[in-house]
């Protein structure tokens, strides 16, 4: 007989299942998709369902084009979560943002309190932020911003000139103008809110401390940071506030999002430390008219007329302005630059410079720059700068709102605490208003049509209504007055390095870029930076290995007519024949392997020591990455290795492998040999950037410059140190410079390796291309080896392979005579192989 209590053991399985069920379809379908009056709005049921489908796609940094898309699939009002709708219509514009609209800022800005304070940026409220805001809207007017007596006009001018002077005395510097207008925007901001003398920063004037204060921008896992500071703002403070022991264990486990110091604490440190100068030296001014912000605040607060401000709300008030005025300054002026200096952009830059020519002397200040009033008054600089902001707004992203009523928005009941919001980005661009939405075409600004009104009010990049920028004509006084200036004195155009690349931009958990540049980098940057697990310095790593991907791409689909996948859905590969496969060697962090293999060459990788990266690739790639060490199969015969412990490789690949030797060290001379020891009759092709310069035995070794001579007894002379003796930064630099041109480089070390590399490979038969790649960070020549000689090219016969193979080993031997012959050679390359394998172990 079956009890009750076996029986309700029995049905426990299922009444779980029902509890869960029902609670799934409650949470996750009756009441989002059923019950709530949003239903009615369009949009994916998966974003209406919850709002974690909306963070996914904030962590993966593409939130804003991700609710484009969906505004261009559903129309102009989209639900895009549980409770969040997203608009692109003016009169939704109107509705949510205009003045007086009582829709407030959500909670999503509290991100944005600095010591714990809330600010003008923060504040939901409308009563609190009109307080504050009467407070500062006058110093931050047009006429007071370019007023001649107030403090932004001559301290902007003076920047300006900074500016210029950077580029006169430290072009090099300067050009770097992700950096440079950082610096620009740094000093006009501290300069403008500190005075001079309690915070304005000299980065421009070359002063370390405040340009290093940068770096808390430039770190890329801010964006995870601030992800977690939205999506899960309990668990990110609770983090962040450990201490002890308890701190030790979160550090050790890697579950903060960012390394501390997070993002802005060195900036909100120094407007910190700026604030408790001025307020322990604070003197009243007897003159109003050059008051900083800092005075001004000051100012008020010791007169205990209106709202009261302690010093803590003073220093929140003023950090959280110098947050707002560095990167979206900097940002604009870099994309104006950039756009400017594009080929197909000369045109525009063309009609500036001419726009700037018709000013008159009695238009510029003593430094002979134009005045700020002046150049505000440029018509074609004012469309060069709305078209940038247009298309590279530095704040694209949606700007949340709610209201604690029920209302309507474009014929939709909103219920009350929905929020509601609506981007730049999307606004900007609405093919509808802005022809050719994605070109960059300052000529759209110009003119009188109707539809020259119609854009304005689409134009958001500073918002609108209460809440709009604050900062707006200190932003454009900053940026019209320096465009002006550079561009009266200099044409700029693309730089080489950056030639195939968009700079990017970052703005909460997002990079933009310009969307007509591939998506190679995003791809692939991103995710690689999130999950780097190596000490070394990765974000220039990992761009010169997505640049080198890049290049073996184009060198492949030439070569093969091969085409990464994603190419394949829309075209047909061309048949050169098939892709053979790739080795790439020492391959250190395997980023290379693990693009390529992404992208659809087969291939692999190997190097003497197994990285931690590895682990972070998918089990596909993880399973091309080998921990091997090449030991060359000609000294395997010369000496016996019987007890080597270690995997080793000799070289052996499969028949026609491309082989990769980038920075490949004692491997670099060796390539050419391998690419014919594998295939005398037909040698693998290869790729090969030099680096540091090694002897077949793996011993440091410079070669000889290529003279025409290359007698042994010459070698011997020549100096082994391959750095300068000496060197401080000044002849470093010179000598850098110098190896840049060709009899320069030739004369070099790394220069002298590619000849000897060179000599080899031709040698051995190749005929070998020699090329100059210019990746993020840092020059390198090429060796490509794809073709062979004319004489190679004949079918060889099995005895003409026998010659081939001795002429292989006649090299070896005459060049491992530097080392003592091939026995010795040998020997120091195993010994050092071993100490290689010794110290992985341990
Ligand atoms: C090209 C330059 C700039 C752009 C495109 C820009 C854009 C914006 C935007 C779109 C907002 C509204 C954000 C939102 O509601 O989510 C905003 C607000 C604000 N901006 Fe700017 N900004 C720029 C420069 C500056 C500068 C130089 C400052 C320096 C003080 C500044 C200070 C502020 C402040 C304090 C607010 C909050 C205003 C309020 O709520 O009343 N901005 N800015």
């Amino acid at each position: 007989m079956v009890t009750a209590f076996e029986s309700l053991s029995e049905n426990t399985g299922y009444i779980a299942a029902l509890i869960f069920s029902s609670y799934i379809f409650y949470h996750l379908i009756y009441q989002p998709l059923l019950a709530t009056p949003l239903r009615r709005i369009p949009g994916p049921k998966a974003f209406a369902a919850t709002k974690w489908r909306l963070a996914l796609a904030d962590y993966h940094g593409v939130r804003t084009q991700c609710i484009n898309s969906i505004h261009q699939r559903y129309g102009t009002v989209a639900r895009i979560g549980t409770k969040e709708v997203s608009f692109s219509s003016l009169s939704a514009l109107r509705t949510i943002y205009g003045a007086g609209s009582g829709f407030e800022r959500t909670d999503f800005y509290r991100m944005f309190d600095v010591y714990g304070r809330q600010n003008l940026f923060s504040f939901a409220g409308t009563k609190q932020h009109a307080e504050r805001k009467k407070l500062l809207a006058h110093a931050y007017s047009k006429s007071v911003v370019l007023s001649p007596n107030a403090i932004a006009k001559p301290l902007i001018e003076k920047n300006v000139k900074s500016y210029l002077d950077l580029l006169e005395g430290e072009k090099d510097v300067a050009e770097g103008i992700f950096q440079s207008l950082h610096w620009f925007s740094l000093d006009s901001i501290t300069g403008f809110l500190y005075g001079d003398q309690h915070g304005g920063t000299h980065a421009l004037r070359g002063n370390d401390l405040d340009r290093r204060m940068l770096s808390d921008i430039i770190d890329p896992s801010r964006r995870k940071l601030s992800w977690y500071a939205v999506h899960l703002k309990k668990y990110t403070k609770w983090l962040y506030t450990r201490t002890g022991a308890m701190e030790k264990a979160i550090t050790k486990l890697g579950l903060l999002p960012m390394q501390k110091p997070a993002t802005y604490t060195g900036i909100r440190a120094y407007a910190l430390q700026s604030w408790t100068g001025f307020e322990t030296a604070a003197t009243e001014k007897d003159s109003e008219q050059d008051l900083a912000i800092i005075d001004k605040l000051w100012r008020h607060s010791k007169s205990g007329k209106g709202i009261r401000l302690d010093g803590l709300d003073m220093a929140s008030e003023l950090a959280d302005h110098l947050l707002a005025g560095i990167d979206t300054t900097s940002d604009t002026l870099m994309f104006a630059i950039w756009a400017l200096s594009r080929p197909e952009n000369k045109i525009y830059q063309e009609i500036l410079i001419k726009e700037l020519d018709t000013i008159l002397n009695t238009d510029c200040n003593q430094d002979g720059n134009p005045l700020a009033e002046v150049a505000d008054r440029l018509p074609y600089l004012d469309a060069v700068l709305k078209e940038t902001l247009r298309l590279y707004a530095p704040l694209p992203a949606s700007e949340p709102r709610s209201m604690s009523v029920d209302t309507t928005i474009d014929g939709y009941l909103i219920p009350a605490g929905t929020v509601v919001s609506m981007s730049p980005y999307t606004l900007h661009r609405n093919p509808d208003v802005f022809s050719e939405p994605l070109k960059f075409n300052p000529e759209r600004w110009l003119g009188h049509c109707a539809d020259l009104a119609e854009m304005k009010k689409w134009f958001w990049a500073f918002s609108s209504g209460g809440r709009m920028c604050i900062g707006l004509h200190l932003a454009m006084a900053e940026m019209t007055t320096l465009l002006a200036a550079i561009y009266r004195k200099y044409t700029t155009s693309g730089y080489e390095k950056q030639k195939g690349v968009s700079p990017g931009i970052t703005s909460r958990f997002e990079v933009f870029y310009d969307e007509t540049f591939p998506r190679f980098e995003l791809r692939y940057a991103e995710p690689l930076r999130q999950t780097w697990v190596e000490k070394l310095e990765q974000p220039k790593q990992i761009l010169e290995q997505l640049s080198l991907a890049a290049y073996l791409i184009e060198l492949w689909r030439g070569m093969y007519g091969a085409i990464p996948k994603a190419e394949q859905e829309n075209l047909q590969p061309k048949s050169n024949g098939p892709f053979p496969g790739f080795v790439s060697l020492a391959c250190g962090s395997g980023i290379l392997v693990y693009v390529l293999l992404m992208e659809g060459y087969k291939g692999s990788g190997f190097d003497a020591r197994r990285r931690k990266t590895w682990e972070t690739y998918p089990v596909n790639v993880q399973n091309c990455l080998e921990e091997r060490i090449y030991i060359p199969r000609p000294f395997l015969d010369a000496i016996d290795s019987q007890d080597f412990e270690a995997k080793i490789h000799t070289g052996d690949f499969p028949a026609d492998t491309f082989i990769v030797s980038d920075h490949t060290d004692e491997l670099t001379v060796w390539t050419p040999l391998m690419a014919a020891l594998a295939s005398p009759s037909s040698p693998l092709p290869f790729f090969i950037i030099p680096c540091c310069s090694c002897s077949l035995s793996g011993a440091r070794y410079r070669f000889p410059p290529k003279t025409g001579e290359t007698s042994t007894k010459a070698e011997r002379h020549v100096e082994q140190n391959p750095q300068p003796a000496s060197g401080d930064l000044r002849s470093l630099r010179a000598t850098k410079n110098e190896q840049r041109t060709d009899r320069g480089f030739g004369n070099s070390m790394v220069g002298s390796l590619t000849a000897k590399t060179r000599d080899i490979a031709e040698e051995v038969g190749f005929e070998v291309e020699e090329t100059c790649l210019k990746t993020p960070g840092a020059i390198s020549r090429a060796l490509i080896g794809r073709k062979q000689q004319a004489t190679n090219l004949a079918e060889t016969s099995p005895s003409q392979t026998s010659v081939l193979a001795d002429q292989i080993a006649q090299i070896i031997e005459r060049e491992c005579i530097r080392d003592g012959g091939v026995q010795a050679a040998a020997k120091i390359w195993i010994e050092q192989a071993e100490d290689l394998h010794r110290q992985q172990r341990e």
